[in-house]
């Protein structure tokens, strides 16, 4: 469900340039205003902006969920490679139902937005926010060592708490969040399944214990041995230094992370 629009059929054989001009031009995008010198330049901007609307959440203009999954994906990749830890967040407004209910869809949207809008004064340029599902957002924050995360989801926290959302001139509310979070293991080739599994399960954890808190799962312990990070990477490798070569000087992994033998 994504918030109070209305939605109608489409039928292909309506769509029309215009109709996508349109999309742009009010969304906000990049290409808004899009130049027309040339038909090519035209059609270039039309189309990046449409892309990038594809990304994004109507409602609060955050990153969508499929878009979400994808930087999740890019973010395993690049921390396998890398070894930095990462942090993903979960967030979910406690009792937004109550908030429906009570005060109608159209304020429950606002608060959806104002929560958006605050939660972007929290991150870095470099993290990515998206609206999740209904009243749920998520974070990830690469290069985030493990002893500033509680720190950080503390701050988003208090933030939104300390947050009064104007729905009508009579009327003013706040909200809280609760935070699950999980750290991307470095020695181990996660999914990006697994992950929100394991930040999802901490978020559960948080609204058990009463809401507007957070629980980060414990880092594991990750000083294993050399052999058991060779045993965790990959296939065992068929490379074998020749026999004058000091094979205490090869190195376990590559560059990439991939086991190189030993
Ligand atoms: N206004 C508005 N409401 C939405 C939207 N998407 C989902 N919701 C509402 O969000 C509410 C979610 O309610 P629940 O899942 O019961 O959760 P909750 O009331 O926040 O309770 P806890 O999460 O347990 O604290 C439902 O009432 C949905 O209708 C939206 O885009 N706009």
């Amino acid at each position: 469900m994504t918030g109070s629009a209305t939605y109608q059929s489409v039928f292909l054989r309506d769509l029309r340039l215009s109709t996508a001009h349109s999309l742009v031009t009010q969304s906000g995008a990049p290409g808004q205003g899009l130049p027309n010198e040339t038909p090519t330049r035209y059609l270039q901007a039309l189309i990046d902006g449409l892309c990038e609307l594809s990304l994004r959440d109507p409602l609060t203009g955050l990153a969508n969920r499929r878009h979400f999954r994808s930087v999740l994906e890019r973010e395993v990749d690049r921390m396998a490679r890398s070894g930095e830890a990462a942090l993903l967040l979960m967030l979910d407004i406690d009792h937004f139902k109550k908030i429906n209910d009570t005060h109608g869809h159209i304020a429950g949207d606002m608060v959806l937005q104002s929560v958006a809008r605050t939660l972007l004064g929290c991150v870095r340029p470099m993290d990515t926010l998206a609206r999740y599902g209904g009243e749920e957002f998520a974070i990830v924050l690469p290069s985030c060592q493990a002893t500033y995360g509680r720190a950080i989801a503390e701050r988003i926290r208090e933030a939104v708490e300390s947050t009064m959302i104007r729905v009508s001139p009579a009327l003013a509310l706040n909200v809280s969040v609760s935070i699950g979070g999980a750290y991307a293991l470095q020695w181990i080739r996660s999914t990006t399944q697994l992950w929100i599994e394991r930040a999802d399960n901490q978020l559960y954890q948080a609204k058990s214990a009463g809401r507007n808190r957070i629980c980060i799962e414990e880092q594991p312990d990750s000083t294993v041995s050399a052999e058991e990070k060779s045993m965790l990477f990959g296939p065992l490798s068929t490379y074998y230094p020749p026999a004058d070569v000091d094979r205490s000087t090869v190195p376990l992994a590559d560059a990439s992370g991939r086991h190189t033998g030993r």
